[in-house]
């Protein structure tokens, strides 16, 4: 994974968060159009002011805290509630409907993720909104190939060592990962619940760790891990720029964000067929097989309220990140986005 540097002209600066823009969207049978559209403040998180600016500052604070859960208004305290039961509901189904729902291609989206990465030996990977662990799992799966790989090629380099020699060099590796570590951290109990079973069912012990935390909130000290990854998570996020300003803060410097999440279309046929199938098919496999409509329902709300790839690739700025990009993958039905903390010389 390359490290970039600053040249000295330049040097990141955390600016305020780029005001967060909402819609609502009317679906006419035919396609959805954005029925109304807005943007409100960053939300002001200081304690109540007093006076005329208070009284602005007031209104303005009581405008910032409502918020959208799918595509219903909320207040900003009632979306964490709310977003929590919705995983605590589906956690025990969350794999096969994600099977179903993508026809299996989340799968490829998320190796897609990995390969993107290119994890080195020794990478401490921070995975927030990490659920069931499918990041996870496939990091550990990467590195280890990645350092069985390695060994063979210094064994086939060494060929006149004797049988014990080889035997001794296996022994001695204590650490097939080279180094690497996952630490998985998600709001949600019941989801870690679910990823802590199918580690234990799929033998994933060394160079893993769960933790309940909250991506806007990390509980970890700053400039400690080599790459962030959150994977259809942030959507969820009640305010998206603090989340991102803490992935700034934990990543060292040089370190890598990546997000993979759902956004625009941009081809007007899939778009309008991916309406069809997200709002006609989604909430009834959810129903039929989780037993649960209206989680269903929000996400496929939630995606069409998520930034889209400009937006959030701004948003992404907003937060520190420099060298930001983004990668659509299936006509945009998800991108990746990446960006660096970068150090100065
Ligand atoms: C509450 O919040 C959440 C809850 C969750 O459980 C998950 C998430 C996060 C979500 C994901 C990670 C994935 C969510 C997926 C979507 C939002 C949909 C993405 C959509 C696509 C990739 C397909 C795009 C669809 C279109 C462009 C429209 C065209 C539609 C089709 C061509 C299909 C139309 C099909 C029908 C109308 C028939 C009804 C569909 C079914 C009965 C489902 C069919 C399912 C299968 C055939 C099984 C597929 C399973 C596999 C292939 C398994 C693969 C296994 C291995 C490879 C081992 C979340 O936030
Ligand atoms: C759709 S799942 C994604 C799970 C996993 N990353 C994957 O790709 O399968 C979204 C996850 O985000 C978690 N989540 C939602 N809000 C969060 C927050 N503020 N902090 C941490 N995790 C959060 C949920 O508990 C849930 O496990």
């Amino acid at each position: 994974m390359l490290r970039y540097v600053l040249s000295d002209s330049g040097h990141p600066t955390v600016k305020m968060a780029a005001p967060r823009s909402w819609a609502l969207w009317s679906f006419c049978g035919c396609g959805w159009s954005r029925a109304v559209s807005g943007c409100r403040l960053p939300g002001l998180r200081s304690s109540s002011p007093r006076g005329p600016l208070g009284a602005r500052l007031l209104s303005q604070e009581k405008e910032a805290t409502e918020t959208h859960f799918g595509f219903e208004t909320v207040s900003e305290e009632e979306k964490g509630g709310k977003v929590y039961q919705v995983f605590e509901s589906v956690a025990k189904k969350y794999d096969v409907m994600n099977d179903m729902m993508s026809l299996g291609i989340h799968r490829v989206w998320k190796d897609l993720l990995l390969w993107k990465m290119r994890p080195f030996p020794g990478t401490q990977l921070l995975d927030v909104a990490g659920g069931t662990g499918d990041i996870a799992f496939r990091f550990l799966n990467y590195v280890q190939a990645q350092h069985q790989r390695k060994q063979k090629r210094q064994l086939r380099a060494q060929q006149n060592l004797s049988w014990e020699e080889i035997a001794r060099k296996y022994q001695n590796e204590e650490d097939s990962l080279g180094g690497s570590h996952v630490m998985v951290c998600d709001i949600n109990k019941e989801m870690l619940k679910i990823g802590k079973q199918k580690a234990r069912a799929q033998g994933y012990k060394a160079g893993l760790a769960w933790i309940l935390g909250d991506a806007e909130e990390l509980p970890f000290d700053d400039n400690k891990f080599d790459v962030y990854t959150i994977a259809f998570g942030i959507r969820n996020v009640t305010h998206i720029d603090q989340a991102l300003q803490e992935a700034h803060r934990v990543l060292k410097p040089g370190g890598r964000f990546l997000c993979l999440e759902f956004s625009q279309v941009n081809n007007p046929l899939l778009s309008r067929l991916y309406d069809v199938y997200s709002f006609q098919v989604i909430p009834v496999l959810g129903e039929v097989i989780a037993g649960d409509w209206k989680s269903y329902q929000y996400l496929v709300e939630s995606i069409r309220q998520f930034p889209s790839q400009e937006e959030f690739k701004e948003m992404i700025e907003d937060a520190g990140f420099q060298k930001v990009t983004y990668e659509n993958l299936t006509s945009g039905i998800v991108a990746i986005h990446s960006g660096f903390k970068l150090y100065l010389r």
